[in-house]
């Protein structure tokens, strides 16, 4: 066994993830994350975010262990939500570091941007199969970025959607997006929004961009941006009329503006659902509210390393 002294840690990029990692796969990674984290087999602290007030960004710290699985990693994440109009980049950008749960040797370090992308979607889709009205029709999403973009990809392994609309606050850019996916961009949320059996709120808005009268009753949400305890994407109306699930309680009720600032209560973790204890009302409006575990990195770049480095032993 090497020595930390000793050891040369590989890299695995971004391009060479996406090459390996499919929908499928991790929408079935997730259900296991989410069950193994709501039956307590996960210790993950709630995640410390550092505040960048020059470039209003913030940097996320994201351990996680799960012994059952054998696995143990940290993401390390920063949000800066203004880089894509000044510089062209990714707002999302990070690693995630694999450890040896045994030695506690890092085993690995890789992007953490296209895990964070396609987990998170996967996850959605998770939320999707146990909380929509069966054989949903129309999806709409609000934003058109790359948590956009992965949800219509994530969503459409699952079910084949008649009708897909995008609303944006620019709306060149949801006609760009709608232009890729042959979706219709729509001109306002309200539009979009309308007759929705399934909608996506992906964007960094601090105010409500989804009213309650705006929404078919039954239908379910995934409310995924504005991950922030003063930020919210949801009505409080809506929030607090819905059933609310989300992936973690701990980190909801520090993390989400969206019941922080609804006061509305959540019903149900998605792994007790996923489990039995708790039910799907798959009948009422349902909302997901997604902040992101830890847990769901940790084992993505589990799935990652069995993938790309099989022969390899630690
Ligand atoms: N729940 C989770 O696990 C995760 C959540 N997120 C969150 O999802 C959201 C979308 O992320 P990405 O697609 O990667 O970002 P992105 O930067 O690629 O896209 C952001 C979208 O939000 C829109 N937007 C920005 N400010 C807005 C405002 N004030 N009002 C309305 N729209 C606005 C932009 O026009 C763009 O369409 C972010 O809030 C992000 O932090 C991202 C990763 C994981
Ligand atoms: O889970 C994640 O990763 C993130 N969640 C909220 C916003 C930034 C990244």
């Amino acid at each position: 066994m090497l020595k930390m002294a000793e050891v040369s840690i590989p890299y695995l990029s971004g391009a060479k993830i996406k090459e390996v990692l499919d929908y499928d796969e991790l929408i079935s990674v997730m259900e296991n994350a989410f069950v193994k984290y709501s039956s307590g087999k996960v210790v993950q602290p709630v995640r410390t975010v550092v505040k960048v007030e020059k470039a209003e960004g913030f940097l996320g710290l994201m351990p996680a262990l799960c012994e059952d699985e054998d696995a143990l990693a940290v993401k390390l994440v920063t949000f800066y939500q203004h880089n894509q109009e000044k510089y062209g980049l990714p707002t999302h950008n990070g690693i995630v570091v694999v450890f040896s749960v045994d030695t506690g040797i890092p085993k690995v370090i890789m992007d953490g941007e296209v895990i964070t992308t396609m987990r998170t979607a996967a996850a959605s889709a998770v939320a999707s199969k146990y909380l929509c009205a069966p054989n949903p029709r129309k999806l709409a999403i609000l934003g058109s970025g790359v948590q956009a973009r992965s949800h219509f990809k994530a969503l459409s392994t699952l079910y084949k959607f008649e009708q897909v609309t995008v609303w944006s606050r620019t709306f060149n850019n949801a006609q760009l997006l709608a232009g890729e996916i042959n979706a219709t961009a729509c001109e306002t949320a309200e539009e979009a929004v309308k007759d929705a059996d399934i909608i996506v709120t992906v964007t960094f808005s601090s105010k409500p961009i989804v009213q309650k009268t705006w929404v078919k009753p039954g239908c379910h949400i995934n409310a995924v941006g504005s991950c922030r305890p003063d930020w919210h994407e949801i009505d409080p109306e809506l929030m607090r009329s819905a059933t609310v699930y989300v992936d973690s309680r701990a980190g909801a009720e520090k993390e989400s503006g969206d019941i922080i600032l609804s006061e509305a209560k959540v019903y149900a973790e998605l792994g007790e659902v996923i489990l039995g204890t708790k039910d799907a009302n798959r009948d009422k409006t349902t909302v997901f509210k997604s902040l992101g575990m830890a847990i769901e990195d940790v084992l993505s770049a589990k799935l990652v390393c069995d993938l790309l480095l099989k022969t390899k032993k630690s």
